[in-house]
């Protein structure tokens, strides 16, 4: 059974400080930790105080004749891991991906080489202790004959497999942050002021799990059984079966919403595959895509995807293996024995950090230096994003190729838009504050406009966003939205911030169902122009166009995005960054798998959590439970991505009852364990705003935001509820309808 490792809501603890017993509570064999550094131990745990005074629980801690066992299993797990690092010496040949036919899908998830100013760290080596953790955990349940329960409960004994030094990419003492500090970090250290958590949600920092994973061998094995023993059926044939391409317009609700799930996403999370030390690719399919490679030539981190010969798309090209690689682990500041956690490269923190870069250097490579400004080009005129230095991030025949925070960003046209608005509006902030307050440095510019555009994106996420995808009743359960006048105050420095693991490979990729196969282009006075997603995939040559910027926010506010529901787009399962290949790769398959790999447990456990009855009968589902009989043996089987797009939506929401509750616990934690909130007040958050400014910053809407940064105000309409399409009570109206940010309020 499923053991729900920290849920905090609403089962945890909240609201306000409940008591703790405090007496005496942890036995002999225990120590008091921080629950998240207590993957260890039952899973009823006993609340304590730590050492340093902060909440705790009862952790297990090893006995002698363990901590013997456990040497002799570190030792044996190191060894092993060599070996297989000499595996990979030997086979590199064929094991690096080559340049055809088709790695460059590859490009979402690892930064090109040379990116190492954008703070991702990509070499292995670094992390070699996450991957020798999981070989000597391996070692020490064998050796104690360890059940499958309690290995996947993570019932190891509380004790180091190795230190990491934190964060990966120099020496770091959280003597180093100053609790004080008026502007968050670029790395995200430093949020939580008791010391031993000044990592919690950093940059690097691994995703948090709500329940404990379902790798087969309770380590790192992927889940790949179904509950009758047999193997689980194969995720590209899940995908074709289940997740056709079916037109099912959203009847509301139009491409900006879509767009802004995937903007968020990139603020908070990023992972990425597992390379070869060199940051080559790891190719796991022979290299005609014909079988998978074998033996020792198959990489620890490989997980190809299974095609069916009677696939009813590749089958034509004799498409029977489709790559696939693990993401890289990560163990938090220290190694302990027990199960697997993946890195997420970004800040956790909705802190725009796509923005502005996730790491010091980075933002030094985005910033002019002058009067606070982001780089930017104005080779058409008007102001987009700089022109990247490294073209391999867009495909070869690109006539432009940006570069923002983030190096998802040339991927769609439409995100590439979202990124273009921000940095423009950040531009425009800073130029504004320049005017008003002429004696702030360069410095202070930029950091005061950083902060004003992270607040207006955090309550475009939590007033305007989330209420729309979780339903009103869902976001006032969990206390997701602020008040309209006055602080928040909402910090609590026992909520760890972090990007829940299930939410970032299953509950918030339910966008990819709403993604439309082309973006229907308006012109004043020419037909509609649609464009295929599948011949844009990392080509924003037409952002280079004139007008392009409010021509396309305008089309994407006027065309439906489509329905969170059991269809995918053709253009994402058939045609995932074809470039010019005869064919791509299949998003559906990839969300499935990458599910598999993370080990989150079946959808059941997460419906059960959600407050709904477990299904023991397929039949129970309506409908479409007898599309899910036709692929799983037993309803105990279900992909969590894929139950949760099988569920009916909610009243007033989006997604269904299980998606929305594992959303809405996610957000919970990202706003509530975040000092730095917009909404918080000086009693906690030492970069808070005055009643002015607050009320300034939560009267900026979505449709406020798009209008102070058209390239021509005079002649840009904008409908007031951005996320919904025109109606007749959402009349596009003319952008002086919107007040901009007024920033005398900030003049010193
Ligand atoms: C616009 C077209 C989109 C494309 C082409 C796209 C593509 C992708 C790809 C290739 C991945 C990595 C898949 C893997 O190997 O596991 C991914 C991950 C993800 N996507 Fe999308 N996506 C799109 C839109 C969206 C939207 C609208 C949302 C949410 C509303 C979303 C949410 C996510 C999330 C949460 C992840 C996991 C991120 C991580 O942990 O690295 N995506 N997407
Ligand atoms: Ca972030």
């Amino acid at each position: 059974a499923a053991t729900n490792t920290n849920s905090l809501h609403p089962s945890g603890n909240p609201k306000g400080n409940p008591q703790l017993d405090t007496s005496g509570v942890c036995v002999q064999a225990e120590a008091c930790l921080p629950e998240v550094e207590c993957r260890a131990g039952k899973s009823e745990r006993t609340p304590c105080w730590t050492a340093n005074n902060t909440r705790g629980v009862c952790c297990a801690v090893p006995d002698s004749d363990d901590k013997l066992l456990i040497s002799a299993a570190i030792e044996d797990g190191r060894r092993e891991f060599k070996e297989k690092l000499g595996h990979i010496e030997q086979h590199r040949d064929e094991m690096a991906a080559k340049e055809k036919p088709l790695s460059l899908f590859h490009k979402l998830l690892k930064p090109s080489a040379g990116q190492e100013a954008n703070g991702i760290k990509t070499d292995p080596k670094e992390r070699a202790e996450a991957y020798e953790s999981v070989f000597a955990s391996r070692k020490y349940a064998e050796a104690t004959n360890m059940t499958k329960e309690d290995r996947q409960g993570g019932r190891f004994p509380r004790h180091l497999a190795a230190t990491v030094s934190w964060p990966y990419y120099g020496e770091f003492s959280s003597a180093l942050c100053n609790p004080n500090a008026r502007y968050r970090t670029y790395d995200g250290m430093c949020n939580n002021p008791v010391p031993e958590r000044a990592a919690w949600g950093s940059a690097e920092y691994p995703f948090e799990r709500l329940f404990t994973p379902a790798y087969e061998d309770g380590v790192w094995a992927p889940r790949s059984r179904s509950v009758t023993g047999n193997w689980l059926p194969s995720a590209r044939t899940i995908s074709t079966v289940l997740f056709p391409d079916v037109d099912r317009q959203d009847p509301q609700l139009n491409i900006l919403f879509m767009q802004m799930g995937q903007f968020i996403t990139h603020d908070i999370a990023q992972s990425q595959a597992v390379t070869l030390d060199d940051e080559k690719d790891i190719q796991c399919c022979a290299s005609d895509g014909s079988q998978p490679l074998y033996g020792d030539k198959l990489h620890f981190a490989c997980m190809p995807i299974d095609v069916s010969p009677n696939d009813p798309y590749y089958s034509q090209f004799g498409f029977r293996c489709m790559n696939f690689v693990r993401i890289k682990l990560a163990c938090g500041p220290e190694c302990y024995l027990g199960y697997a956690n993946q890195a997420n490269s970004v800040t956790h923190f909705i802190d725009a950090s796509l923005v502005y870069g996730n790491s010091e250097a980075a933002a030094a490579s985005l910033r002019t230096f002058q009067y606070g400004k982001l780089r930017s080009s104005h080779s058409t005129g008007i102001e987009l994003l700089p022109f990247t230095r490294q073209p391999s991030d867009c495909v070869p025949w690109a006539r432009v190729c940006f570069e923002t925070g983030d190096f998802r960003a040339n991927q769609l046209l439409a995100i590439t838009q979202f990124q273009t608005m921000f940095l423009r509006e950040h531009n425009r902030v800073a130029g504004g504050l320049n005017h008003i307050n002429p004696h702030w440095d360069d410095e202070r510019l930029f950091q005061e406009a950083r902060r004003i555009v992270i607040a207006e994106l955090q309550n475009i996420v939590f007033n305007e966003y989330l209420p729309v995808l979780l339903g009103s009743k869902k976001v006032m359960q969990f206390g997701l939205l602020d008040p309209v006048n006055g602080y928040g105050n909402s910090y609590s420095a026992d909520i760890p911030p972090m990007t829940l693991t299930e939410s970032a490979v299953a509950a918030f990729r339910f966008g990819h169902s709403t993604v439309d196969g082309f973006f229907r282009l308006l012109h004043r006075d020419a037909p509609a122009e649609d464009l295929h997603i599948k011949d844009l995939f990392f080509d924003p040559s037409k952002i280079h166009e004139p007008h392009s910027f409010d021509r396309m926010m305008y089309s994407f506010g006027q065309q439906s995005q489509q329905l969170a529901d059991n269809s995918m787009s053709a253009g994402l399962t058939n045609h995932l960054f074809q470039k010019d290949n005869p064919f791509g790769f299949d998003l559906a398959s990839l969300n499935i798998q990458r599910g598999r790999d993370f080990a989150v447990r079946p959808y059941n456990d997460y419906r059960v959590w959600a407050g709904l009855p477990r299904i023991t009968d397929f039949y129970q589902l309506g409908e479409m439970g007898s599309l899910l009989a036709q692929i799983y043996e037993s309803p105990e089987d279900i992909d969590l991505w894929v139950g949760g797009l099988y569920e009916a939506p909610s009243y007033g929401a989006v997604v269904g009852p299980t998606f929305s509750h594992l959303l809405a616990e996610m957000f919970y934690r990202l706003k509530r364990g975040d000092r730095y909130y917009f909404a918080n007040g000086p009693e906690v958050n030492p970069g808070a705003f005055t009643p002015w400014q607050l009320g300034e910053l939560r009267a900026i809407t979505l449709a406020g935001l798009i209008c102070s940064n058209v390239d021509d105000r005079y002649d840009f309409y904008q409908a007031p509820s951005a996320f919904y399409k025109s109606s007749w009570d959402n009349e596009p109206v003319p952008c002086a309808s919107y007040r901009p940010l007024d920033l005398e309020a900030w003049r010193e």
